[in-house]
């Protein structure tokens, strides 16, 4: 991976997509290359928790989960700037919605339904995908959530191109958005 681009980046980066869009992957790239610290918003969660998302769905149902999602991420929205990958049920919360517009960029990784499909096979660990057959659970969350997701300030297309590719996809489409690289040549003093 090229070295961070010292691009000075002006609100925290919020990755949102559906499950198998690759924001946890990307979202790790794209801090590295940036120079920023990464994180994610589900592995927080069970840090708060102190279990699987697995076990908060079974003791308390999605609505326990999705409260503290909503919790977790208005905190994680008060540190400095960072990029942070979000799971693929939080943007479609009013409340979040609300705080990520006001103190993020929000970047849509938008894929199709064979690679979310794909992509999510290799791991069982999401609740959702173990109540039915996982294409149709994906197929209607696509139909319920793209048009919310569509409100995101970018959107960047998720395909089966290398992690980096996308990464570097990610960056060029936040570059009307970042600031100017410090000049090489900073502080010296010209005649
Ligand atoms: N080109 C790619 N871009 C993103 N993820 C990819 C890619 N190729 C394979 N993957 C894999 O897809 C899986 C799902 O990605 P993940 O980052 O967990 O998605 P999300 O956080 O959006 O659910 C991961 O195992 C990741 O390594
Ligand atoms: O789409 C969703 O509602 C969910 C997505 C998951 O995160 P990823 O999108 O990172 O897989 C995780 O938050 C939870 O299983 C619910
Ligand atoms: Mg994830």
């Amino acid at each position: 991976m090229p070295a961070a681009v010292p691009f000075p980046v002006p609100k925290t980066l919020v990755l949102i997509g559906l499950m198998g869009a690759g924001k946890t992957s990307i979202g790790k790239r794209l801090a590295t290359r940036l120079g920023l610290p990464f994180v994610d918003a589900d592995h927080e969660i069970e840090r708060a928790a102190g279990c699987t998302i697995q076990e908060i769905f079974d003791r308390f149902g999605e609505t326990g989960f999705r409260d503290g999602e909503r919790r977790v991420i208005a905190r994680l929205l008060e540190q400095p700037v960072q990029v942070l990958s979000t799971g693929g049920g939080a943007f479609m919360d009013a409340e979040t919605r609300a705080l990520i517009r006001e103190r993020g960029i929000s970047i849509w990784l938008r894929a199709d339904l064979d690679l979310l499909v794909q992509r999510t096979a290799r791991r069982d660990h999401r609740p959702l995908l173990r109540q039915g057959d996982p294409r149709a659970v994906l197929s209607r969350l696509m139909d319920v959530r793209y048009p919310v997701y569509a409100a995101a300030d970018l959107t960047v297309d998720s395909d089966d191109s290398p992690p980096d590719i996308t990464t570097e996809r990610v960056i060029a489409a936040l570059r009307p958005h970042l600031g100017h690289p410090a000049p090489m040549d900073a502080g010296v003093a010209t005649a």
